[in-house]
């Protein structure tokens, strides 16, 4: 099967006379887990917007199922990020004051393709109170409740839940345990891992916590380029 996730020749520079990374070549397989680490300001958090369209690239192509992300309208890109990629960033991109059941079940509003791959695991709101008890959440006690009321490490896991319905086929992680203590760090990454796996979705982890990298498949330095 063809990869996820391909990158060519791909270099980006926020300044002209400092180029931050460049990857010659980078294939993620379907369900592969990708651990990407870097010293703070290396790039990470950009090369994640590059993968999810958020950004494009200024040479080289990233290309999503096969679809180059650069020659796409900013509409195509949009519908290619809700349909096939879950994203956890740092903010978790949560609405605070919409309830815990509600934000999970938006990447299903934003996506057709997503709410029928739900519909067809048993329904949105199953899939989605699933998910957050897989997660370690209790559904029956937060699923009503406002996001805003949550701890940090609960919104984490609420995220992830919203990222992982639907399976999209990449999820993007953008140092989502970044608030957490080591324990419950090890616990969301393992509990994170295991959706996915069970999703088919492959990851891309972004951390500078080079701890976490033993759960991975693979794992990628970003540093300044040579
Ligand atoms: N929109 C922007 N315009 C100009 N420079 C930017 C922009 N976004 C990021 N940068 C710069 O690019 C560099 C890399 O930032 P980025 O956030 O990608 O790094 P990071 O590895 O994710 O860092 P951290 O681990 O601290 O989150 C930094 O020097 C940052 O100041």
């Amino acid at each position: 099967m063809s990869a996820v996730v391909e990158l060519r020749d791909l270099r980006h520079a926020w300044r002209a006379d400092e180029p931050l990374f460049s990857f010659a070549r980078l294939d993620v397989a379907p369900g592969e887990r990708v651990f990407l680490h870097g010293r703070s300001g290396s790039g990470k958090s950009t090369l994640l917007n590059l993968v999810a369209g958020v950004l494009t690239a200024q040479s080289g192509a990233v290309r999503v199922l096969g679809r180059d992300l650069a020659r796409l309208r900013a509409s195509a890109r949009d519908r290619v990020r809700a349909d096939h990629i879950g994203v956890i960033f740092q903010q978790f991109n949560l609405i605070p004051y919409l309830d815990v059941a509600s934000n999970v079940h938006l990447a299903c509003r934003w996506s057709r393709r997503r709410r029928e791959r739900a519909a067809l695991a048993g329904g949105v709101d199953a899939e989605a109170r699933r998910l957050l008890a897989a997660l370690d959440l209790d559904p029956d006690a937060l699923a009503r409740q406002p996001a805003y009321a949550l701890s940090v490490g609960q919104q984490q896991r609420v995220a992830a839940a919203r990222a992982l319905i639907g399976a999209p086929e990449l999820i993007v992680a953008d140092e989502p345990t970044s608030a957490l203590d080591a324990d419950a760090r090890d616990a969301f990454v393992r509990l994170l891992l295991d959706e996915c796996r069970r999703a088919g979705s492959a990851v891309l982890f972004v951390s500078h916590d080079r701890a976490l990298a033993g759960c991975f498949d693979r794992v990628l330095q970003i540093g300044p380029v040579a």
